[in-house]
């Protein structure tokens, strides 16, 4: 088979890192920025950056309900950080205005370890990715304070969630494309392979 396409969303963020890891992890990486290129894709990175403005920048370009309507449809999607904002059903503490594309049951509180120079590096052990634990690299970072009963929570640090997955939706409040480790990303693409075979879950 070949390899699965997969999307970043490029509004705003750090998206140039997550085009390198998911090329390292074997699939071909294209930015997305209209609803045209969102449609070819077989799965989607939402960056870590500023979730407000991605948030304001996906209505403005017409691509919040594309991207509702493609999650609700099972696409497999993976959020960092303000990704993993963007991804929740409900944020505790939204900016006014402030939306979601939603997909995982899951409430989360944004800055919640604290400020820009607060940001920190810690190991965390992820479930479905054997071997060391993940250097977490956590800056301004959410974290998830409640999930539903269809999320699964696949890491916590410090007793909080800040990692889960719910069907094809996976979302870490921490940015495994700054570390040059791709066993993250490696998850995700084998979520999209799966996905592409018509493997259930
Ligand atoms: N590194 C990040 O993505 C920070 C997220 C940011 N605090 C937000 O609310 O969107």
């Amino acid at each position: 088979m070949t390899a699965p396409v997969i999307g970043v969303l490029a509004l705003q963020g750090d998206v140039r890192e997550h085009l390198v890891a998911l090329a390292a992890a074997d699939a071909v990486a294209r930015p997305v920025r209209r609803p045209e290129e969102l449609a070819e894709v077989d799965g989607l990175v939402i960056p870590g950056g500023e979730s407000t403005t991605i948030s304001k920048l996906a209505v403005l370009f017409g691509l919040m309900e594309p991207l509702r309507a493609r999650v609700r449809a099972g696409m497999p999607v993976y959020g960092t950080c303000a990704g993993m904002i963007m991804l929740a059903d409900k944020i505790l503490d939204p900016r006014s205005g402030q939306e979601t594309v939603g997909g995982i049951d899951m409430i989360v509180r944004r800055n919640a370890f604290g400020r820009q120079n607060e940001s920190f590096e810690a190991a965390v052990e992820v479930k479905g990715v054997s071997g060391e634990p993940v250097e977490g690299v956590f800056i301004r970072a959410p974290w998830v304070e409640s999930v539903g009963a269809s999320a699964e929570v696949l890491a916590e640090h410090g007793g909080h969630i800040v990692a889960v997955r719910q069907g094809n939706a996976l979302a870490t409040s921490f940015h495994p494309e700054l570390t040059g480790d791709h066993r993250v990303h490696r998850l995700f693409t084998d979520m999209v392979r799966a996905d592409r075979r018509g493997e259930s879950l």
